[in-house]
């Protein structure tokens, strides 16, 4: 009998095969009951397209587009779904969300002898996410942000010196401008940094940021495969070498903690490491080392690709419109030099063209994804089992044309008053998700707008800047949006 079955498989296999198939096409299609969300039928049988799409780096357009012909929810994957509804952000994202974040940030989530380290990013434990994001609120907070202030200062000459020296010949402010984040974020956090603008990539840390995002954009479309590839320790060495990734960011951490201890005080500008030592020693139960060290390491990660492609989609936006650079330039006129933070802060035109710049070019450009919780819920009007996995993608919601008019064009003025009344201005507001939303909004928001608002007016008063070899600006999609060749002639002024 058992003979015969075999026999019966081994001569019908291509049948099987295909009935098999078949069961698990069907399965994918009709599972929880997501067959009446709209989209393609091939996204809703196989999460094929879904990975190529990421793969060729323009799931951002193919996610817009599906949007555009299919409406407010769409079905992206068998059990992924893309929403661009304001009504559906809060019950999503809100403070007192029941949605955790998905197995997509699995993929980014780093171990230690310990177990997971608490990096409030991947965190879907609710209460130790709420520690974490609590006993590091001060350094993040815009009280915290001015005393740190001055230790980006020394970057921000450097990066004004290496321009001066190339004047008169185009410059590729596209990679520059990622030596100057990263620099000013280990500013920020440790009171030093290692003269990336200088000396490039001498921690060989690009290499592992890129690494891990185009995994995550990537494989993260399939997250079940993660435990076959770099979950895998071997297949880590492999990758990034003996001790390489996320170790060697871990050990730079401690040493610069163990560093500060030595010489712990209260007087001068305190940097992100420092605050956080005072924490400690105020309340140690508060916070521990190993929490410390995750959140110094969490800024390196998380602040230096999304703020210098926050930076490169200003620049490139305000060269590529002449009159927003008079307008601009005629609002820095006012600005004491060297620029300070709060100045900048209060000057209304250049902060709409910020605003604009990230609406635009927003440096995420995948969806927040979230899981729906067990009990299910309902979104645009479908009820939606436990553990679908759903989100909004910033580079959707800015698209959307119920919320921004006309939103494929660049027009700061829409952030301005006079032009948008307070009712539409609350709305697109509340739409705006360059920097997420609620539970797990960015803590280093104010640190990377304290970089952008200083360093634009710095070299828009210094130099004047002429965009060149426009055709040779563009990104890929890789969960970040880091644009390339952003060519610029830069003539000191004086
Ligand atoms: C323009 C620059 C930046 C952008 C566009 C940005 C964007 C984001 C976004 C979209 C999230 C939420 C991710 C999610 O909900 O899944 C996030 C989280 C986070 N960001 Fe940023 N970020 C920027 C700069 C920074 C900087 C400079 C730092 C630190 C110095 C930082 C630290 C963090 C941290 C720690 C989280 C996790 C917060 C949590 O989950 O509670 N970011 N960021």
């Amino acid at each position: 009998m058992i003979q015969d079955t075999l026999d019966f498989f081994t001569s019908q296999w291509a049948y099987v095969l295909l009935a098999g198939l078949a069961a698990r096409v069907l399965y994918n299609y009709f599972q929880r009951g997501l067959w009446k969300v709209p989209g393609p039928f091939i996204r809703g049988i196989t999460s094929i397209p879904r990975v190529l799409s990421a793969y060729h780096g323009n799931s951002h357009n193919d996610d817009i587009s599906l949007h555009r012909k299919y409406g407010k929810l769409v079905r992206l994957g068998p059990n992924l779904l893309s929403i661009s509804d304001p009504a559906e952000i809060n019950q999503i994202y809100g403070i007192g969300t029941k949605f955790i974040k998905s197995r997509f940030y699995e993929l980014s989530s780093a171990y230690d002898d310990e177990g997971l380290v608490p990096d409030t990013f991947v965190l879907t434990d609710k209460a130790l996410h709420t520690r974490m994001k609590k006993n590091a609120a001060n350094a993040y907070s815009t009280n915290g942000l001015i005393q740190m202030e001055s230790w980006i200062e020394p970057v921000t000459e450097r990066l004004v010196r290496k321009l001066r020296r190339q004047a008169g010949q185009p410059v590729d402010i596209a990679s520059l401008l990622k030596d100057y984040a990263m620099d000013a974020v280990f500013a920020v956090t440790f009171g030093r940094d290692f003269n990336y603008v200088e000396e490039g990539d001498v921690l060989k840390m690009y290499g592992v940021l890129e690494t891990v995002s185009d995994y995550m954009a990537v494989i993260g479309q399939v997250p079940w495969m993660h435990k076959f590839l770099l979950a895998r320790p071997l297949v880590a060495r492999l990758v990034f070498g003996e001790g390489g990734g996320d170790k060697e960011m871990f050990q730079l951490a401690i040493s610069e903690i163990e560093a500060a201890k030595k010489k712990q005080s209260e007087d001068g500008p305190l940097t992100f490491l420092q605050r956080l030592l005072l924490n400690q020693a105020k309340n140690p139960a508060s916070i521990n080392d190993r929490e410390i060290m995750t959140h110094a390491f969490g800024n390196i990660a998380a602040g230096s690709d999304t703020t210098a492609i926050a930076l490169r989609s200003v620049f490139f936006h305000v060269l590529k419109h002449p009159h927003v650079y008079e307008k601009l330039s005629e609002e820095f006129s006012t600005l004491a030099t060297p620029v300070s933070f709060t100045d900048a802060n209060k000057l209304p035109y250049f902060g709409a063209v910020i605003q604009e710049s990230l609406r635009m070019h927003p440096s995420v450009g995948m969806m927040l994804a979230r899981l729906v919780p067990a009990e299910g819920a309902e979104i645009c009007g479908h009820k939606l089992p436990g553990g679908t996995e759903v989100g909004i993608n910033p580079w959707v919601l800015h698209r959307d044309p119920e919320v921004f008019t006309d939103p494929d064009s660049f027009r700061p003025e829409r952030w301005l008053p006079t032009e948008t009344n307070e009712e539409h201005l609350r709305a697109m507001n509340r739409c705006f998700f360059t920097f997420g939303h609620g539970a797990h909004t960015c803590s280093g928001r104010w640190i990377s707008l304290m970089e952008i608002k200083k360093i634009v007016p710095t070299l828009l008063i210094n130099f004047d800047m002429k965009l060149v070899k426009e055709s040779e600006y563009g990104f890929k999609n890789r969960w970040f949006t880091p644009q390339h060749g952003l060519w610029v002639e830069m003539t000191p002024k004086v």
